[in-house]
């Protein structure tokens, strides 16, 4: 008779290989909107939700970090080590939902072998059971749930209609259950172990699950050309030139939208309100501001859009492996493709997805880099400069020349990170050889729309919260410094050239003379260091209140009659490399262990982006 324990499940930890779908399953559990994406990384922190059971029965889900082994190597496994080994008394779980992706069950059924070691009451959901059953994978879920000792169900995430065992399943463990009683016998497996845990898992297989005759190889075919060395970058390249070109291209009629849209708040503000303090605060602060920004809205959108389904159809894994030959001869490590990836969106995402390397040297130069990939908050800098001084021009008839800029731009921010990891490489690093790149490619898969959808609201809501409180706030601060001291009765000059803000700029000049930057720039520069988009509403508010209400919202045109041409390029490589905003700086502290690579990479930052402007004033200047 087997010894038994009797419990309620309160707390359950979803753990399986990466791009398994725990993610997927987590938001069809508890309702929660956490990224999911067809590549190995996307979770990399724990994340809790609640699930409510068909009985009514309330349950504690935590989502983890995928790996392979319980042998951690990587921070990101750790976290997914300590929980399901209770050293996080906070989240020690009562049971483990071992997750296995139903099409790749090698590596899952090794670490459920594991798993099981571990002796703790452990449930075996068969995930993307949609996908093996098209495939024509059999899977006898009764031989395997007898062969483990464990309940065994078969789930797809993403379907509800599917869901019902797995939700059943749930119902009844929420009540008092027995358990078998097992020991904990788990240690860190040698490699020997875990060839023997392959072997059992190898046995499992051929026990229980019958594969089709003739295996579905689209994936392989497709292959065979996007990871072609040369066709491979091809299309790698067109992809993302592409993107480029749809930012710029589809982008204009939403943004005269939004525009316009803030226009006429303006006005009708102006008309009810007449001139006066609280008109300009307004209209000139609060409008002029985070208008000026919010119009770019459309512009990141569609980037994301790209960036989301290229990720949902499994392209990113490929992408990584294309540019693996290239990342590691300048020092980087393949794996760090993804977090450098990311970081398009954000520096932050990008720095904590770094956690996926296990190597410290690799995961501190991807940190080190991340924030020269251009971030979303660059998007409203650049689009604003290159509109206002790029022509719209077609070049060889259907290029546009704004988003071949554009393109140029970000180009600019992946060579130099790669020149930075040489360096890094050459400097801190200089005899330990790289180790080794593994990467699963996942299936392609069709876009998912709610997936998609989902994405990009959250972006939005991202996007709109930042304007609404960080931007805001600068806009109010900036406004401040440019209405106060008021002009005197006699005054010769603009309003503004009394304020605060003429004061700071004046004094923060001298020092940016050199690569071009006018007293305005200088004042808009500063609130830029809590977000870069910042510098666009600053650049508004000084403008508009320099230049009358028409001014308002048409940054672009002012800037167009106020600054040279050199002006302009030096400050777009300024923000190419400019210090990343306070709170990348502080993940960076954060994630890398100490204030020290915060300090490091905020000075080199700041040289690149001083040297830069430097170099590209003075050359445009004497074009
Ligand atoms: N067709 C199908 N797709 C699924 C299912 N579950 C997940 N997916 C998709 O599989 C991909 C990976 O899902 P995630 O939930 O991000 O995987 P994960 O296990 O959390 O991955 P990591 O966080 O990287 O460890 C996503 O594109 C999901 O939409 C399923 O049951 N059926
Ligand atoms: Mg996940």
């Amino acid at each position: 008779m087997l010894d038994t324990t009797k419990q309620a499940v309160r707390r359950i930890a979803l753990v399986g290989a990466p791009n398994c779908g725990k993610t997927a399953l987590f938001n069809a559990l508890t309702g929660s909107r956490q990224k999911v994406g067809n590549y190995a990384g996307v979770t990399v922190e724990r994340k809790k939700g609640v699930a409510l059971t068909p009985g009514g029965r309330s349950l504690e889900i935590v989502d983890l970090p995928g790996t392979y082994s319980l042998r951690a190597r990587s921070p990101d496994e750790e976290i997914t080590r300590d929980v399901v080994l209770d050293r996080r008394p906070a989240d020690t779980p009562d049971l483990l939902l071992a997750v296995a992706d139903a099409t790749n069950l090698r590596s899952a059924f090794r670490l459920v072998c594991e798993l099981v070691q571990t002796g703790k009451p452990l449930v075996l959901v068969l995930n993307m059971i949609d996908i093996a059953r098209h495939r024509g994978i059999e899977i006898e879920t009764d031989a395997l749930s007898r062969q483990l000792g464990i309940p065994v169900v078969a789930a797809c995430a993403v379907r509800r209609a599917q869901m019902a065992d797995l939700w059943q399943l749930l119902d009844q463990l929420s009540e008092t259950h027995t358990f078998a009683k097992r020991e904990n016998n788990w240690s860190e497996p040698s490699a020997t172990q875990l060839r023997n845990l392959q072997r059992e898992a190898d046995r499992l297989i051929a026990q229980a699950v019958r594969y089709p005759e003739k295996p579905d190889n689209l994936t392989t075919r497709i292959d065979s050309v996007l990871l072609h060395p040369v066709a491979g970058l091809l299309v790698l390249l067109t992809v993302l030139f592409l993107m480029f070109q749809a930012v710029f291209d589809w982008a204009q009629p939403p943004m005269d939208l939004i525009t316009s849209g803030f226009d006429t708040i303006g006005t009708l503000i102006q008309h009810l309100l007449g001139p006066g303090l609280v008109e300009s605060f307004l209209v000139d602060g609060a409008i002029a501001g985070v208008g000026s920004v919010v119009s770019f809205l459309p512009q990141i959108l569609i980037m994301f859009l790209f960036i989301l389904l290229l990720e949902d159809l499994g392209y990113m894994a490929r992408a990584a492996f294309l540019m693996d030959r290239i990342m590691g001869g300048v020092g980087l490590h393949g794996r760090a493709f993804i977090p450098l990836l990311s970081s398009f969106a954000c520096a932050i995402p990008g720095i904590m997805a770094a956690r996926v390397i296990d190597n410290r040297r690799d995961r501190m130069t991807t940190i080190l880099v991340a924030p020269l990939m251009t971030c979303s908050a660059r998007i409203p800098i650049y689009t604003l400069i290159i509109a206002a001084f790029i022509p719209a021009h077609r070049v060889a008839g259907f290029l546009s020349l704004q988003g071949l800029v554009m393109f140029g731009l970000y180009a600019v921010g992946i060579v130099s990170a790669l020149g930075v990891s040489l360096v890094a490489k050459l400097i801190f690093w200089r005899n330990q050889p790289a180790p080794p790149f593994m990467l699963e490619l996942p299936d392609y898969k069709l876009p998912r729309l709610k997936n998609v959808l989902i994405a990009l609201m959250t972006r939005v809501k991202m996007f709109l919260h930042r304007a609404g409180t960080t931007i805001f706030t600068m806009t109010v601060v900036i406004w401040f410094l440019a209405t106060f001291p008021m002009a005197p009765a006699n005054a010769t000059q603009p309003a503004i050239f009394y304020s605060f803000a003429a004061m700071i700029g004046h004094l923060i000049e001298p020092l940016l003379a050199p690569i071009g930057f006018t007293w305005q720039m200088s004042v808009a520069l500063v609130p830029g260091m809590a977000a870069r988009e910042v510098v666009v509403a600053a650049l508004g508010t000084v403008y508009s209140i320099q230049g009358g209400a028409d001014a308002a919202l048409q940054v672009g045109h002012v800037l167009a009659s106020q600054w040279t041409l050199p002006t302009a390029l030096s400050f777009l490589a300024w923000y190419i490399f400019a210090p990343q905003c306070t709170s990348t700086l502080a993940v960076i502290k954060r994630e890398a262990g100490g204030a020290r690579w915060m300090w490091l990479s905020f000075g080199y930052m700041l040289a690149l982006a001083y040297v830069a402007s430097f170099i590209v004033y003075h050359i445009a200047l004497a074009v």
